[in-house]
């Protein structure tokens, strides 16, 4: 093949089942370059893939980094933010579209609602909070997304390791363990999540997140 016409071939976008996907990850940047690198890497494998972000809105760390990414490669960058954290000073200059919420429940709901499947970045409290919530609501029924996790560096080794413990000390059931997909790299990440097929424990409640059931306003339906 002639380099012109391999040219093409590599840039042209590649079709996905995900029309948009979360992605949670830290609003600090970290220490290494490697996780920064990967935030980036990212956002660029979601644009060939021509896939769109929702994330928690801000342009502070990682956050800054994987939506700057996927906003310059073109695709459609959704910020749902409480009214909260609006103020410039707190998340600095975003970009793409920002959707305010009036808190952080409503946040995490709305991320979800709009995502096709979730990807956890590196990050600290509030990245481990989505991240954990995203795979208890897959637990449970409520969504069937993918959830995936970008295991840079090793830096969820130990969170991983922590997970396989609580299955054997019989907390998290085998079944629930495949939940979460994790890679070092986001192509290989993606390709997973593409392939990945729901398994539901027979045993276990299909819900849906409604007010009567979980104490919430109706908004907080997040099935797509
Ligand atoms: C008041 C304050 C410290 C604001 C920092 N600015 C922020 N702006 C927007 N979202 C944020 C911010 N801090 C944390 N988050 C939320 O918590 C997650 C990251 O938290 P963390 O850095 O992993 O723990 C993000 O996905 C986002 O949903």
């Amino acid at each position: 093949m002639e380099a012109e016409a391999q040219d093409v071939m590599a840039k042209r976008p590649s079709t996905s089942r995900f029309g948009r996907v979360c992605v949670f990850c830290g609003s600090s940047p970290g220490k290494k370059a490697s996780y920064q690198l990967a935030a980036t890497q990212l956002g660029h494998e979601l644009v060939q893939r021509n896939i769109d972000l929702v994330y928690g809105g801000g342009s502070i760390g990682l956050m800054g980094l994987v939506s700057r990414a996927v906003h310059d490669g073109g695709r459609h960058v959704l910020g749902v933010i409480p009214r909260t954290l609006m103020p410039r000073e707190i998340t600095g200059e975003t970009v793409g579209e920002l959707r305010p919420v009036s808190g952080m429940h409503q946040r995490k709901a709305e991320m979800a609602r709009q995502a096709d499947a979730f990807i956890a970045l590196p990050g600290g409290y509030g990245t481990l909070e989505e991240l954990l919530e995203a795979i208890t609501w897959a637990q449970l029924g409520i969504h069937d997304k993918p959830v995936g996790l970008l295991n840079v560096d090793g830096y969820y080794n130990s969170l991983l390791s922590f997970i396989d413990k609580a299955v054997d000390e019989g907390f998290i059931a085998p079944a629930a363990r495949h939940i979460i997909i994790s890679s070092q790299t986001a192509h290989e990440l993606l390709s997973k999540l593409e392939e990945y097929v729901p398994t539901h424990d027979g045993g276990a409640p299909k819900l849906s997140w409604e007010m009567e059931q979980l104490g919430h306003s109706p908004k907080l339906d997040i099935s797509r």
